[in-house]
């Protein structure tokens, strides 16, 4: 720029303007100022409400972090949803003072599965100050880095404290602790699949031997299948009955976490390969049927209100080393009043075990289980399947064959070719006779599972007297031997100590140990 138009620009601005006067570069000048005021005000106005908005939710993760326990904030700001029938809830008492809290101390809450007998509390210890849960080493306590669904549930189990027993009769499993049990639910730790979900064998840190069924959601009756069983078998506790040592519920999934029977499944042990003599002797036999009789006695009579099992057969009979027989799969059970019986409209069971009345009426009552238990050892006596189309058109029907080879006076021919020795042939009558009337066509002529037991354990009495009469060779023997009273408890379960239920059925320790083989 020259001089001169330097000169000229200077004249230029300092000519008056029609704005109060004023000349042109004040103007400029004012226009200017007030400007950079603006967006300055602007400016502030805006780190302002950005940091009022940091607080807000600084606020809500310390509220989260002070329930988790998790230094991530991502993590602990997500609130996961809780499924429907789960619901936290949080003591008013501990609303009141939640501002006032320290950051360490943890408020009890308490989560309500289904009905309020179910309630699970949490009230442990918070960790000591500084402690962080969030450790890379995946510990007992430390579920924080889930970030399912369901983290408002377990998170609350990382308080510290050991996760012990949070219900009346058994534990709450997170899905982490069972997913470490079960190596993540791998195909290596399948042990079966039934109609509701996978079985997985699992081991807790504590090394308790565990089986997790992981019921299949996507089967609309699996969530119903996962409360009828909490219900009905959670508090009941026997020998024979496989214990279920608690459940799992997040987000989508449903476990039920049991008690581990190491030795298979009674299908496996009469069906599958193990080569021409079965190991199952007649006297392991006849301990499994009255180990069954045993566990459905106390599910019919020693409960109240009683179960019924709905699903008596062979590979819901699991056998431990010692071959004790342990009931399981309660997943159809249904609970009934005492001395009612119950209509339903879906008929569930299995194929060749359900009883004509319930098949064609719906008519369940714990009789329809006294018929499963019939088909039962009638399957145990022979080795043969219920229905086994691999046979002649007479034989499909293991009842109908049965019933006539009874009727023609063949009942030797009827023992499983595998048994390593035969029964003595009064040994073998009794229990067919006790078989033939579990499957009474009429319910109500069936005996109760009681008086199977009276007549199973009378067998027994007349087992010794058999080899002292064959020692002996003397005295005849009585048809109607002495009859062991058997001692049924109608109690609320949850007053039933494993011990006393025991009791209650008056065993002995010969049921526990089988005796050696006795020759025909
Ligand atoms: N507590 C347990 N301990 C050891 N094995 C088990 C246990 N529970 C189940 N199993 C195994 O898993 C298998 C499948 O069990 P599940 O009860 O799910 O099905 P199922 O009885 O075979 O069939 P369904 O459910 O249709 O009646 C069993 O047959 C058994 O071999």
């Amino acid at each position: 720029m020259s001089i001169y138009d330097a000169a000229f620009v200077n004249s230029e601005l300092s000519k008056p303007t029609s704005i109060f006067g004023l000349r042109l570069w004040v103007v400029i000048g004012i226009f200017v100022g007030s400007t950079i005021v603006l967006l300055l005000f602007l400016l502030s106005l805006c780190i302002t409400s950005r940091r009022s908005h940091n607080n807000t939710n600084n606020g809500k993760l310390s509220h989260s972090s002070n329930n988790h326990h998790s230094n991530n904030a991502v993590a602990a700001d997500v609130t996961p949803p809780i499924s429907k029938e789960i619901q936290e809830i949080i003591p008013a008492a501990h609303h009141n003072h939640h501002h006032h809290r320290p950051i360490n101390a943890a408020p009890e809450i308490q989560i309500d599965i289904g009905k309020s007998e179910h309630r699970v509390v949490f009230s442990d210890k918070a960790p000591s100050s500084g402690e962080s849960l969030r450790s890379n080493n995946v510990n007992h306590y430390n579920y924080g880095s889930d970030n399912n669904n369901s983290g408002n549930q377990h998170n609350t189990t990382s308080y510290g404290g050991p996760e012990v027993s949070h219900l009346g009769w058994g534990r709450w499993y997170t899905l982490r602790e069972l997913e470490l049990a079960t190596n993540c639910l791998a195909d290596e730790n399948v042990i079966g699949e039934g109609g509701y979900g996978i079985v997985y064998h699992g081991i807790l840190q504590d090394n308790t031997q565990i089986a997790v069924k992981n019921l299949l959601n996507n089967r609309g009756q699996a969530e119903k299948e996962f409360k009828v069983e909490v219900e009905a078998i959670g508090r009941v506790r026997h020998k024979n009955l496989v214990r279920l040592l608690g459940y799992c519920v997040e987000g989508a999934y449903r476990m039920l976490v049991y008690d581990y029977v190491d030795n298979g499944n009674l299908d496996q042990w009469l069906h599958g390969d193990v080569g021409d003599v079965s190991p199952l002797t007649w006297e392991i036999r006849m301990n499994i049927i009255l180990g069954t009789a045993k566990g459905l006695a106390y599910l019919h009579e020693g409960l109240e209100p009683k179960v019924v099992h709905r699903d008596i057969k062979s590979s819901n009979i699991l056998i431990d080393r010692q071959w004790n027989s342990k009931v399981s799969d309660f997943g159809l059970a249904k609970l009934l009043g005492s001395e009612m019986s119950y209509v339903t409209t879906r008929v569930m069971g299995t194929f060749g075990y359900v009883a004509p009345e319930y098949a064609c009426t719906g008519m369940l009552t714990e009789k329809s289980d006294v018929y499963s238990f019939g088909i039962l050892i009638m399957e145990i006596i022979s080795g043969r399947t219920p229905v086994d189309y691999s046979r002649p058109p007479g034989e499909v029907n293991l009842v109908d064959w049965l019933k006539t080879m009874v009727g023609n006076r063949r009942s030797e021919e009827v023992v499983d070719p595998k048994l390593p020795e035969m029964p003595t042939s009064k040994a073998l009558k009794r229990i067919l006779l006790v078989a033939l009337k579990c499957v009474d066509p009429d319910s109500h002529k069936r005996p109760k599972m009681g008086h199977v037991i009276h007549m199973l354990e009378a067998d027994d009495l007349l087992f010794r007297d058999d080899r002292r009469v064959a020692r002996e060779s003397s005295t005849p023997i009585h048809d109607h031997p002495q009859e062991k009273p058997v001692i049924t408890v109608k109690a609320d379960v949850k007053h039933l100590p494993e011990s006393s239920t025991d009791r209650s059925e008056g065993e002995t320790s010969k049921d526990q140990h089988p005796q050696p083989n006795r020759r025909r």
